[in-house]
């Protein structure tokens, strides 16, 4: 017989209890360190805290937006799957447009990933949403051209794509973009659909 907890709860609060005794937290304000642990919980590693970046209303501005029915738009189908959706304040809609069959067409057409060319159908939701990029780098490029383009504004970035190649480059350039979108991303390879869905999750309720 093996020995081992099987109380959800239970398991939850000896997680978190680790994470905030192992993890470097101190230098963080409160809501980010909130969202920390929880991006933590997702990866098990507890140096991620050395690679988080933000802005100073990340937090504060994606929660109002989700309060106040903002939709979340997810890069992946992985990202929005790992939202909680009793967590959400205002009932938000959770959009991935990846899959809708004019993606591959549009694709092709703009020379680029499907990941990056299904935010051409995000136009319409953009204005004050928060975005929730944890896979792919292009999607987050695409973002910031299209920002520069003249696309509407989102309240806020969770950008953790993963990866080696465009992924550290991405994130960059999101926490260097000249229009000062708020964002919260994890510098370097590091990141994955997991972490955003976390840090997302985090942001949507208080509570651990
Ligand atoms: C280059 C890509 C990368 N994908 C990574 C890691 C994972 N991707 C998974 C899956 C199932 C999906 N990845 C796609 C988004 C697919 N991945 C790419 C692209 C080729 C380009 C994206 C980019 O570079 O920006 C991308 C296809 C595209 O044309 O956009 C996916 C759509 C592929 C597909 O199945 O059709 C799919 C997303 C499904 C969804 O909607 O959820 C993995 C699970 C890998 C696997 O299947 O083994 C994994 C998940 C990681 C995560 O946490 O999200 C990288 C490492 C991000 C890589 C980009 C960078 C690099 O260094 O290569």
């Amino acid at each position: 017989m093996h020995q081992y907890e099987k109380d959800g709860p239970a398991i939850y609060r000896q997680s978190f209890a680790t994470i905030r005794a192992e993890a470097d937290l101190a230098g963080l304000p409160a809501d980010v360190s909130q969202v920390a642990v929880r991006m933590i919980h997702a990866c098990g590693m507890v140096d991620l805290v050395k690679d988080l970046a933000f802005s100073p209303n990340a937090v504060a501005d994606a929660r109002a937006a989700l309060r106040a029915g903002a939709p979340i738009l997810c890069d992946v189908a992985m990202v929005a799957s790992g939202v909680t959706r009793k967590r959400l304040p205002a009932d938000n809609d959770v959009v991935c447009t990846l899959s809708d069959p004019s993606v591959p067409e549009l694709a092709a057409k703009m020379g680029t990933t499907r990941s990056a060319a299904a935010l051409e159908l995000w136009r319409d939701r953009m204005e004050g949403a928060v975005v929730a990029v944890g896979n792919a780098p292009t999607a987050l490029f695409r973002l910031l051209e299209m920002i520069e383009e003249g696309a509407p504004r989102p309240a806020a970035v969770i950008g953790v794509p993963v990866g080696f190649v465009g992924a550290m480059e991405s994130k960059e350039a999101l926490a260097e973009h000249p229009s000062g979108l708020e964002h919260l991303i994890v510098r370097g390879r590091r990141g994955g659909s997991a972490i955003a869905a976390a840090a997302l999750n985090a942001i949507a309720s208080e509570e651990e």
